[in-house]
């Protein structure tokens, strides 16, 4: 999912607007309070909780509304409570870190059943299968896509955006990280200040597999023998199996220091990531997601059922799924398809791995037809080819995972009209603290 490491455009310089008392009414999708101006424009204002009246200075147009900046609170939420990390405010990573647990979870449940209503199912029926928010704890994010900057002194700064500003919240800390990941920044700041590939700007990918920590070093120059001496030495005084690097934020990654073999376990399987890969946030939010994945299959599945995972990326459902029955698994990038597919060869998997770009080239409905169920982990963007063809298709279940619970509300509204009753809906809040809302949603028809 997304974390705030691209460098957001800083807001256009508006001319000073006069501070206007608010009423916060509601939460907008990316976590800022939303209060009416007096000719009904919405006006976002961020670090704003349901129910407070605060001032705030409108700044810009944003979307159907205004941008604003939070002055005073003026009459508190019950439900504010102290952001626990230092680091809170300037850091664009945890902006809901005000908000007590228990309405923040009420906040993602409730935008999932609207999302499914929005679909067109009825509201009880998505109120008799929508599950409560399974909660991520703390210390145990596995992913982090750090920003690097490097300031006048020489020295290196590391963290996160803030959110529409640019700057660069340098962080000694996080909260939601895995603390193994949070003990690399400080040597990673000393290794960064003498590293002459890092002249400005770059980023630090990490992956927590279970061999340990893996690095993909972006810089915006070129590496050279002495550099990769250095990551090597790195990697070897803190553990970590190998450090890989790439110039720029598209270059191909290279393996610059391989320390070890790195490794996964996925289901029966041992992956292999390459450098980057994309791997569910924290091991509690993949086990919640693969959990509900496995309760949404059939009961019973025919001696002969197939099962497809579509999205598959490193194979995090697919080993799992493959325990019921063979997997095909569709993945569109290249390194992640190819280390499921080495991962595949393990004794008694039964699963066939296969590279496919599902947005122009989604299953078609004789290819559908095949499965007995069909599990579905598209990006951010959704799956909207893939649903249309679903819908031509006889297949009789879907198992939705989505991070985005406005393109599940597209998909799942071309589902229900082709007749797919919702069985289940399963918020997962994989990002505690942030306004992000992960789901599981299970689709059956023709039973
Ligand atoms: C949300 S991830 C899910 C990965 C996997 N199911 C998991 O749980 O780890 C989405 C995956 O879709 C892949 N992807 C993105 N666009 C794609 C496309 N057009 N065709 C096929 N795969 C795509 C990404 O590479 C990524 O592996």
């Amino acid at each position: 999912m997304a974390e705030p490491r691209r460098r957001p455009r800083a807001p256009r310089p508006a001319a000073p607007a006069a501070t206007v008392e608010a009423r916060i009414l509601r939460l907008g999708t990316a976590g800022d309070g939303v209060a009416a101006l007096p000719d009904g424009m919405p006006l976002y204002v961020p670090g704003a909780l349901p129910g407070e009246t605060v001032l705030a200075q409108p700044l810009a147009r944003r979307g159907d509304g205004m941008a604003a900046t939070l002055d005073t609170v003026l009459s508190p939420s019950p439900d504010r409570v102290e952001p626990p990390c230092p680091h809170f405010g300037p850091c664009g990573g945890c902006t809901l870190q005000h908000w007590a647990g228990d309405p923040c979870d009420d906040w993602k449940r409730q935008r999932l059943a609207v999302a499914l209503a929005r679909a067109g199912y009825a509201e009880a029926a998505v109120a008799a299968v929508l599950a409560p928010v399974a909660r991520t704890p703390p210390g145990t994010r596995r992913r982090a896509d750090l920003a690097l900057r490097r300031a006048p002194d020489g020295g290196v700064s590391l963290g996160f955006f803030a959110r529409g500003t640019g700057q660069l919240a340098a962080l000694r800390t996080c909260l939601v990280l895995d603390p193994r990941l949070v003990a690399l920044f400080a040597p990673l700041r000393t290794l960064l200040r003498g590293l002459g590939a890092l002249r400005r700007e770059g980023s630090a990918a990490l992956n927590l597999l279970d061999t340990g920590p893996d690095l993909l070093l972006r810089t915006d120059a070129p590496l050279d023998a002495t550099a990769r001496a250095a990551l090597a030495e790195f990697g070897r005084r803190h553990g970590l199996p190998r450090i890989a690097w790439a110039q720029g934020e598209t270059g191909q990654p290279e393996t610059a220091a391989q320390l070890s073999p790195v490794a996964i376990r996925l289901g029966a399987a041992t992956v292999a990531p390459p450098p980057g890969a994309f791997l569910q946030a924290s091991p509690a939010g993949e086990a919640t997601i693969r959990d509900a994945v496995l309760a949404g299959l059939p009961e019973k599945l025919p001696t002969r059922a197939k099962l497809a995972d579509l999205y598959a990326g490193l194979g995090t459902l697919t080993f799992p799924l493959a325990a019921r029955a063979p997997v095909v698994a569709y993945e569109g990038a290249a390194e992640s398809i190819a280390a499921l597919q080495v991962a595949a060869r393990q004794p008694g998997l039964r699963v066939t791995g296969l590279r496919r770009d599902l947005a122009r080239q989604p299953l078609r409905p004789a290819e559908l037809d095949g499965f007995a169920a069909v599990v579905i982990d598209p990006p951010y963007a959704g799956a909207a080819e893939q649903a249309v063809q679903i819908a031509r298709s006889a297949l009789r279940r879907v198992i939705y995972v989505s991070c985005n619970p406005a393109a599940l509300s597209r998909d799942a509204k071309v589902l229900r009209e082709a007749g797919f009753a919702l069985l289940a809906a399963t918020p997962i809040d994989q990002f505690l603290w942030s306004p992000h809302l992960e789901a599981v949603a299970v689709f059956a028809r023709g039973n």
